[in-house]
């Protein structure tokens, strides 16, 4: 506010003295009584007069908090009042040159006009910010993150930089050496080829340079959009499972498939847009003020249309180019799902349904999409018309300018040439702005991972205890970030190292949650798990997992070969680990049947192997680390008769010295558990062995077998 008050009175002192020195006050009424445009001073007075009262206007009604949302609505219009005082000084500044009238008024008229628009705007705009507020330092802090990303590869775009540096310089010097060989060349003194040579040679060691920062800044991005990537790919990889819960496959695909490379090359091209569009725009402006500062003058005009046009459509840029992000992923989403299940939408005939579903997101990407080819429409046909304003404006008053012997024809022809060559680089600027608003739209769930330091939280255990095998659960509470409900109510169990333990109870009581605890896949509201002794957060992760084992009901192989799937995440396997374990979980005896034998590729997600043969890998790779317990999460159900009793030899033959956590429907495979756990409401509400459980006729176990056996 204190620089908005020494503007005004700035202003005031200068407008005062300049109208003072040319006698306009004194001679107020003489001057009003014999009024001519193309001599008067007056027209200042009232130029002055309007831009200090729209400025003392909003100046006070800003500190009445009441009108503030009225200002918001309205400020275009005073903006407007700013641009024509403007307009009407480079007028009367024009028109006191041609008459040839001393003109100090005028040209601090259009300088105050200038200084008061840009400062109010920015004055304004923070003092009657709100909600706003934060999106612009949401903007800003985004924006430094993506700067200080590009910092971090400082040193592979030094040299690119460097001989950009130089190709601005030529760009600079290009123009004067140009005018030296127009005026050598065409001029009426003698002709001289030689200023030519040298404006060719400049142009040709600026299309050297040109090229080679170019391949050297490809280079140079490319190696921060495949940095960028691996460590977003990291830091996805050891974020918390609820990220995964919450977070489609599709959309984190795609934020490392092209959002990593936006954001990675935007810093770059934006230092390239701004230094040689700048030095370009610069340079040209000095050139084409020397040629006629009258006709530069008239190009200050549609500066204001354009910047307002660019400005207004930024935001939303960056909302669409959010918008256009999430609709990406649920495409990605969709497709991605229907690829890994192609043999479900086949075996349903469900095509034209898979088509449908896609239709549908792919329609939604059209709507979004579309509102920005809007906006590209509208930014681009207000950007030209500017432009042809411009040039309708410089031939108009440059033909004026030639009619009365003010201008050279030659001059004139290589404004215009300039003229056009300033332009292309304006419009690169102008596109800047709405550029950085879409890779900022595009750049914050990025950042938003890069940021949340998930290994920390992974590894912030330590302890690697002497592992007997024993579980303690003690009043375990849990509920899932999405829904809130409590899925795990209270949970105590113990389970003695050796033990086999069997949880069964009704669908969706939380037997597979319980087991998401164990595998610290989440963490518990309240209560605490102990191995051993030890609580199981306190576990450095690798360690833990080594002597904790899993195998799912349905285990994911990946896409390598047999041999790679055992010893997946363990580096230090050897070829007699694969084999000692292979052996026990009866994969020895596919595998050896097979031509190419562990060497053979399972296929994505393992297809190429029966649904028993899988399974049988993925027992192998759990047990490859010689882990104390195995959790079995229905490791069997998914299995025809032959295949599940090869998986049950195996298991029982790998299991013998550990502590066995199972997870079973068919109630037959745990009759001889040394323990039954029965889970209801996320609590144990029964346990002991087959036959004691059996005694209560009126408990849930007892139901369970006895609906089981009727089925059968
Ligand atoms: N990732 C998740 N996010 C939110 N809710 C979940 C999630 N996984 C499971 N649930 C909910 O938690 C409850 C318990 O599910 P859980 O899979 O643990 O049951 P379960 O006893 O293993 O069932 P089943 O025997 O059918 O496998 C269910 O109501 C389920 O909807």
């Amino acid at each position: 506010m204190r620089f908005l008050d020494f503007l005004i009175l700035l202003d005031l002192f200068v407008t005062s003295y300049l109208l003072d020195h040319s006698r306009c006050i004194k001679d107020i009424f003489l001057a009003l009584y014999n009024y001519k445009y193309t001599t008067s001073h007056v027209d200042f007075v009232v130029l002055f007069f309007i831009r200090q009262l729209v400025v003392l206007y909003l100046r006070n009604t800003v500190e009445q908090k009441e009108k503030i949302q009225k200002i918001r609505e309205s400020i275009w219009r005073y903006y407007c009042l700013l641009f024509i005082c403007g307009l009407a000084a480079i007028v009367k500044l024009l028109v006191f040159d041609f008459f040839g009238e001393k003109s100090e008024c005028a040209l601090w008229s259009t300088v105050s006009a200038v200084f008061f628009t840009i400062s109010t705007t920015f004055i304004i705009r923070s003092l009657t910010s709100d909600g706003n507020e934060n999106e612009e330092s949401e903007n800003y802090k985004l924006f430094k993150s993506i700067f200080n990303l590009h910092l971090k590869h400082w040193s592979s775009f030094r040299l690119p930089y460097f001989l950009l540096a130089c190709e601005c310089i030529c760009f600079v010097y290009e123009p004067i050496l140009f005018k030296k060989m127009n005026s050598d060349m065409f001029g009426d003194g003698p002709q001289n080829f030689s200023s030519c040579v040298h404006w060719q040679l400049l142009r040709l060691f600026t299309v050297i340079l040109q090229a080679t920062w170019e391949y050297y800044m490809g280079l140079a991005k490319l190696r921060a959009t495949v940095d960028l990537r691996n460590s977003v790919y990291e830091n996805i990889l050891h974020q918390p499972i609820s990220f995964f819960d919450q977070n489609p496959s599709g959309e984190l695909s795609t934020l490392l498939s092209s959002n990593c490379g936006a954001i990675a090359s935007y810093t770059p091209e934006l230092i390239v847009s701004v230094a040689r569009d700048v030095f370009w725009v610069v340079g040209n402006v000095i050139f084409l003020l020397s040629l006629s500062w009258q006709l530069t003058l008239t190009l200050l005009v549609s500066v204001p249309v354009i910047s307002f046009v660019s400005a207004y459509f930024g935001n939303d840029k960056k909302t669409i180019s959010e918008e256009t992000v999430a609709s990406d992923s649920r495409c990605s989403g969709i497709t991605g799902e229907a690829f890994s299940g192609a043999r479900t939408f086949r075996s349903m005939a469900a095509e034209s349904n898979e088509l449908r579903r896609y239709n549908f997101v792919n329609e939604e990407y059209y709507s979004i999409r579309s509102k920005d080819v809007r906006i590209d429409f509208t930014n681009e046909f207000f950007i030209n018309f500017g432009w042809r304003l411009e040039s309708w404006l410089i031939y108009g008053y440059g033909y004026f300018l030639r009619k009365y012997d003010q201008l050279d024809g030659q001059e004139f022809s290589t404004f215009v040439l300039y003229h056009y060559r300033s332009i292309y680089a304006l419009t690169r600027l102008i596109k800047l702005y709405s550029e950085g608003m879409k890779t900022i739209g595009k750049s914050k769930k990025v950042l938003d991972i890069l940021n949340s330091n998930p290994k920390a939280r992974l590894h912030s255990g330590t302890e690697k205890p002497n592992v007997v095998g024993g579980i303690t659960i003690e009043d375990v509470n849990f509920s899932y970030e999405s829904n809130g409900r409590t899925i795990i109510n209270n949970l105590n169990l113990s389970i003695a190292a050796g033990q086999t333990v069997a949880l069964v109870g009704p669908s969706g009581h939380g037997k597979s949650t319980l087991v998401s605890l164990l595998q610290r896949f989440y963490a518990p509201m309240s209560g605490r798990i102990l191995l051993d002794q030890t609580p199981i957060q306190n576990i450095d992760h690798k360690f833990y997992h080594s002597k904790v084992a899993l195998v799912a009901q349905e285990p994911v192989l990946f896409s390598g070969t047999i041999r790679e799937n055992i010893l997946y995440g363990y580096d230090e396997g050897s070829e007699e680990d694969m084999m000692r374990v292979a052996q026990m979980a009866n994969v020895h005896e596919f595998v050896s049947q097979m031509a190419d034998g562990y060497d053979t590729v399972c296929g994505e997600r393992g297809v190429r192997l029966s649904g028993g043969q899988k399974q049988r890998v993925a027992i192998a790779r759990s047990l490859v680390r010689n882990p104390r317990v195995l959790i079995l999460d229905e490791a069997t159900s998914a299995l025809d008769v032959e295949s599940e009793a090869l998986v049950q030899e195996a298991l029982a033959r790998c299991s013998q010295d550990m502590t066995v956590l199972v997870i079973a429907h068919r109630l037959s495979t745990v009759r001889n558990a040394d323990k039954i756990a029965v889970i209801e409401n996320g609590a144990v509400s029964a346990q002991g062995t087959h036959e004691e459980l059996m005694e209560d006729r009126e408990g849930t176990y007892f139901k369970l077998v006895t609906r089981q056996s009727n089925v059968i």
